[in-house]
């Protein structure tokens, strides 16, 4: 049983509208054969106090259950928990993490869309470029940093230039209503799959619907799932560090398809570890919808070389048993 912190530099750091993330702090949480990252980001978890804290109680526990329960509130360290959970179940059973969590088919590769943050429309365009130059069929560009207008004129650059590109935005709520909805007007004839958070608030968010595509990112975790598909939104954004697990981002996904609403899984911009547990959620769903996974290349290092990289639009899902990456506790 162990904590161990790390903390890793961003070489590429995401550039928001709820600011510039940076370096990656967190734990790796083993015990009985499994692993689990806990990479928390404040704004949508535990601090990093907050965490280390329930991972230390949680490595007294001598039952899982009681290690899961030790981290009720602190959804990153209850992700490393039930994620060094399945880890072990996953190895026992001789299989890979996704077969684990519930995934009825073989599946090697999920599609993942590329991360564009906050630029000016040269700078927007050529990493655009440089995406659709790596494979990368889906791109979502950071907006909600600068004007709205200036915003759309960047996802109209961007739509001229590829017009087959599946394109996604996303605010991080910094709108209100109104400017959302200009934003909404504004691209209405760029075919844009969805704009994502575009206004904090769930209520919010359901007057939006009827003015274009929206998605609930921020609100799948402040208002929980069931609010957020009540509100009409046409996908929602996972991601397992921020819901307290992959069993949770599970949950939410499979609520989502029932609802027809399309479940896309995302990161926090995690290691190596968490970020294959993403992958191996994505693998787990029936056709799943391009995952905000493609992150890992914007670490200066990793607790892993080079564990889930992006080839063609598509992070192939790392072979083994477990989530198959980095050995396991004791190893
Ligand atoms: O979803 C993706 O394409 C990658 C991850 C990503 O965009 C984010 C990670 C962490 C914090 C957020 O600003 C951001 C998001 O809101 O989706
Ligand atoms: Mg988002």
């Amino acid at each position: 049983m162990s904590v161990e912190a790390f903390a890793l530099p961003l070489a590429t750091p995401l550039e928001t509208a709820a600011g510039r993330i940076e370096e990656r702090e967190g734990f790796l949480f083993a015990a009985r054969g499994g692993t689990g990252e806990a990479t928390p980001l404040p704004g949508w978890t535990e601090s990093l106090a907050a965490c280390e804290r329930a991972l230390r109680d949680a490595d007294e526990k001598e039952r899982w259950s009681a290690a899961l329960a030790a981290c009720e509130g602190a959804p990153a360290a209850r992700h490393a928990v039930s994620q060094a959970c399945l880890d072990a179940r996953a190895r026992a059973a001789d299989r890979p993490l996704y077969r684990e969590l519930g995934g009825e088919r073989e599946c090697e590769r999920v599609p993942v869309n590329a991360t564009v943050g906050d630029a000016d429309v040269e700078g927007t365009l050529s990493a655009v470029e440089t995406a659709v130059h790596a494979g990368f069929e889906t791109v979502k560009v950071k907006v909600g940093a600068r004007a709205v207008a200036a915003d759309a004129d960047r996802l109209d650059a961007v739509r001229s230039a590829y017009p087959r590109l599946e394109l996604r935005a996303d605010a991080n709520a910094a709108w209100d209503e109104a400017e959302a909805r200009a934003f909404l007007d504004a691209t209405s004839g760029l075919d844009l799959a969805y704009v994502e958070q575009p206004v904090p608030g769930v209520d919010a968010l359901a007057r939006l619907t009827s003015v274009g595509p929206v998605a609930a990112d921020e609100s799948v975790v402040d208002a929980g799932v069931d609010a957020c598909l009540d509100a009409g939104v046409a996908a929602v954004v996972l991601k397992p560090m921020a819901l307290g697990g992959l069993d949770r981002a599970r949950d939410a996904a499979f609520a989502a398809l029932d609802a027809g609403v399309t479940p896309v899984v995302s990161n926090t911009v995690d290691a190596a570890y968490a970020r294959s547990g993403a992958v191996h959620l994505a693998a787990s769903l029936p056709d799943p919808a391009p995952a905000g996974l493609a992150t890992g290349g914007r670490f200066a290092r990793d607790l892993v070389p080079d564990a889930t990289p992006v080839r063609n639009g598509y992070i192939a899902v790392p072979r083994g048993n477990g989530h198959a990456i980095g050995g396991s506790a004791g190893e």
